[in-house]
């Protein structure tokens, strides 16, 4: 096992505990997305594990060893992991090069400038190499720290929020990449995120946590297609959330579902128990996101078409 967190517990503030008996595995080449709204604790977990917090009890082991937090350990991380936070602590006058190169070897100069210019190029940045970090936006600066983690080629990648300051163009593109490149490498990379959608086709694992506890941990398609509750459900976009009562009512096969997953037919057939009435119709790129009410029960249902009037659904 690459790292274990055994019964933690961690707050700021006495009163308000964060961490309450947290218990997690990671083994060693898998793709994890740290999930959760704002304010859960993904941050604050990662810390922890890189050692720059002290916790109250538990332990964490990474690769065999424990990690001790800033009181026993007065400079934090292993060799072999890394942390890449928000603030992306970047040498200002350095080039983009220079910072990216920052923990390699200058023995052998050539091979050191080709490692460089390879990790550039899986953040997409070959040609901002000769560049001051100040002239960078904060989604570039942020790719040059991703590059220089990768660098020393972690056996665990700590990743806080990486997509966030990027576009969406960029962000596909960074993605495809640097998900292909740490596979490659069989490198470990736990990344929080509250938008899972952006990085669900690379993941093995989603870890999910609500105010501190970790209330689910699965493969992604587990995770889809039987959340743990509602706040899991909404992880992945909008969802239509039935309560058992409801559920029993319509006789469903279960209280969450996306919009995508109720069926729409033309209403034509009378005796279906299912008829709802359309209360808007919007168009919304690759489909039209509608609205409608199924006996005063409001419902989120994508068509392919504009629906209108009343329609029957089908819930398979
Ligand atoms: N230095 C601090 N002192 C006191 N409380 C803090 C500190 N840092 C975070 N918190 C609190 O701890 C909780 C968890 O914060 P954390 O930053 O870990 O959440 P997060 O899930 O990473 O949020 P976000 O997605 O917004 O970055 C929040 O309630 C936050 O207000």
């Amino acid at each position: 096992m690459l790292l274990e967190i055994n019964q933690l517990f961690f707050s700021y503030n006495p009163e308000k505990k964060l961490f309450h008996n947290l218990n997690l595995r990671i083994s060693e080449g898998k793709i994890i997305a740290l999930a959760g709204e704002s304010g859960c604790g993904k941050s604050t977990l990662l810390n922890l594990i890189y050692g720059l917090l002290d916790w109250e009890k538990g332990e964490i082991i990474f690769d065999g060893k424990p990690i001790f937090g800033p009181k026993k350990n007065l400079v934090p991380g292993e060799p072999e992991m890394k942390l890449v936070a928000q603030n992306y602590d970047l040498m200002p006058y350095a080039t983009v090069a220079d910072n990216v190169g920052k923990f390699l070897s200058n023995i052998n100069l050539v091979e050191k400038k080709t490692k460089v210019m390879e990790l550039l190029a899986v953040v997409g940045l070959e040609e901002y190499a000769s560049v001051l970090p100040k002239y960078l936006s904060g989604g570039q600066q942020q790719r040059v720290a991703i590059a220089r983690a990768l660098s020393v080629m972690p056996k665990l990648l700590l990743l806080d929020e990486p997509f966030s300051n990027l576009d969406f163009s960029r962000k596909v593109e960074l993605r495809e990449r640097l998900f292909n490149y740490v596979k490659e490498k069989n490198i470990s990379m736990l990344i929080s995120t509250h938008e899972i959608q952006e990085v669900m086709p690379w993941l093995d694992q989603i870890i999910v946590l609500q105010e501190g506890r970790l209330i689910q941990n699965d493969s992604p398609e587990e995770t889809y297609k039987n959340p743990y509750n509602e706040y899991v459900a909404k992880l992945f976009g909008e969802v239509n959330v039935f309560s058992d009562d409801e559920k029993k009512h319509w006789n469903l096969t279960k209280n969450f579902w996306f919009p995508h997953e109720i069926k729409i037919s033309n209403g034509e057939n009378n005796d279906q128990k299912m008829k709802a009435e359309v209360l808007e119709s919007r168009f919304a790129g690759n489909h039209f996101w509608n609205k409608i009410s199924l006996n005063e029960k409001k419902l989120v249902v994508y068509s392919e078409q504009p629906l209108k009037n009343t329609v029957d659904l089908e819930f398979t």
